[in-house]
């Protein structure tokens, strides 16, 4: 509720008042710095306001609050929107930093399919499950948008962690009616769907504020057109998001083409099956033609990059500054288990990385700045999965997904060695830091970091 005038005691409560720096991305500036700000955070976990500090005395007027209500920041200290990691297989957790050592589709076969196959066991889906979102939330990712495995059971269950720990979270049963290389991984085409309409129905029947099923075609090898087809049209009957892989590795594209002959391109078999839509997010995308990237653009489906899978398993390298330049939204994933990091920070900095190497390549590259990359992270992550209306950056009326940052946390990663501004802050913790420096984690007003209670290994 709007407050009526500056003296007036507004009756929607504040439950959270910081003041120092804020750093955060709007569409027109990919860095904007707020010194000695204030930000509000109301009962339903909404930003109530963001102004000037020396506002302070009218604003908590207006908002009914008390000097010792507002957290002060340290000069150290910064908040920034929460991480959006925009593709991550949550089911592949268990051997993450393990099994880069082949291509694509020998490495599905060898280690992703024998590994998902076993979240049949509620008992091991639970155990993976409850670690990979708490460490996704430690190192910052109040969003993550989520592949499971085919089991429906074990997917549901995946959608009740992220709710009890509090992460936003887009989770997606993954369907699969074509597999030759693991028996028993795979479904029928008719299995596929009922499954995943079961899935949505039962998950949206929880009502969980923050978690949302994803229609999940794994990639158009794994699915014949006839699932394809249906699962485009379970999305549109139930306005869903939709996720998927494109254009990863050269020899699945040339595999594509030779599966889908009929078809333009890879990104034309999924836009005649009704697969691209402003909802859908596709990761890699490395070998997109323009004219692939111009439909994406017409469709307004995003693109996930995830940098450090694309070096891990030498899959190649995206041209970001191309996908901006044809104005397709785009933000980062880890692609946990072909990136070997769970952190967002991780795949910053290996996107920096990437766009160094096309300019090594290529002199005329423009190279991505960290400014750029960090609204990748924030902003266009949320933009890629269509949920920026609600989190992304502080605009009033948004939900607060935020960290709080400390660059000087004791025993932390970095040293800083005099007085810095702001940006060298960030630029320092985005290039140096990790979950030592990420001291509180906040998702739509509630604090998720420092966990309520501590697990064990
Ligand atoms: O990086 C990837 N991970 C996967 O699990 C997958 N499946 C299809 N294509 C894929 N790419
Ligand atoms: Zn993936």
């Amino acid at each position: 509720m709007e407050p009526s005038n500056e003296t007036t005691v507004c009756n929607h409560p504040v439950k959270h008042i910081f003041r120092g720096t804020f750093v955060h991305s709007t569409q027109d500036t990919p860095l904007k710095i707020l010194e000695d700000n204030v930000l509000g955070v109301d009962d339903d976990g909404k930003i109530a306001f963001i102004e000037s500090g020396k506002d302070v005395v009218s604003l908590s007027h207006k908002w009914g609050f008390k000097a010792s209500d507002v957290k002060q920041l340290e000069l150290h200290e910064f908040i920034m929107p929460g991480l959006v990691d925009t593709h991550i297989h949550a089911s592949q957790y268990s051997y993450t930093g393990t099994a880069l050592d082949l291509p694509l589709l020998q490495w599905l076969n060898t280690y992703t399919f024998p590994v998902e196959a076993k979240y049949k066991d509620l008992t091991f889906a639970d155990n993976v499950y409850n670690k990979v979102v708490r460490r996704t939330l430690m190192n910052g990712t109040t969003t993550a948008c989520y592949f499971a495995t085919i089991h429906t059971d074990a997917s549901l269950l995946l959608g009740e962690i992220a709710n009890k720990l509090g992460q936003r979270a887009l989770v997606g049963k993954v369907c699969m009616n074509c597999n030759n290389a693991v028996e028993h991984y795979k479904e029928s085409t008719e299995e596929s769907s009922e499954e995943t309409k079961r899935f949505i129905h039962e998950l949206l029947k929880k009502k969980y504020p923050h978690v949302r099923p994803v229609v999940t075609p794994r990639f158009a090898l794994s699915c014949c057109s006839a699932l394809m087809r249906d699962l485009g049209d379970i999305a549109k009957n139930n306005n869903l998001h939709i996720q998927s892989h494109i254009s990863e590795n050269k020899e699945e594209c040339e595999a594509v083409k030779q599966l889908f002959p009929e078809f333009e391109s890879y990104t034309d078999v999924y836009l005649k099956h009704n697969l691209l839509t402003d909802k859908t997010v596709m990761a890699h995308g490395c070998y997109l033609s323009d004219a692939e990237l111009q439909v994406f653009r017409d469709t307004g489906a995003s693109i996930s990059h995830c940098p450090n899978s694309n070096i891990s398993i030498c899959s190649g390298l995206l041209d970001v500054r191309n996908v901006l330049n044809h104005k397709v939204k785009i933000g980062l994933g880890t692609d946990v288990a072909g990136g070997y990091s769970p952190s967002i920070l991780d795949a910053i900095r290996r996107a920096l990385d990437s766009s160094k190497v096309l300019t090594i390549q290529d002199p005329s590259h423009q190279t991505l700045t960290f400014e750029e990359v960090f609204r990748l992270a924030t902003l266009g992550g949320s933009q890629a999965l269509s949920l920026d209306s609600e989190t992304g950056n502080f605009e009033v009326g948004k939900d607060f997904d935020a960290l709080l940052v400390n660059v000087c946390a004791p025993e932390g990663p970095m040293d800083i060695c005099g007085p810095e501004p702001p940006k060298v802050l960030l630029e320092k913790f985005l290039n140096l830091g990790d979950d030592r420096n990420i001291r509180e984690v906040y998702v739509a007003g509630r604090r998720v970091v420092p966990f309520a209670e501590t697990a064990s290994c």
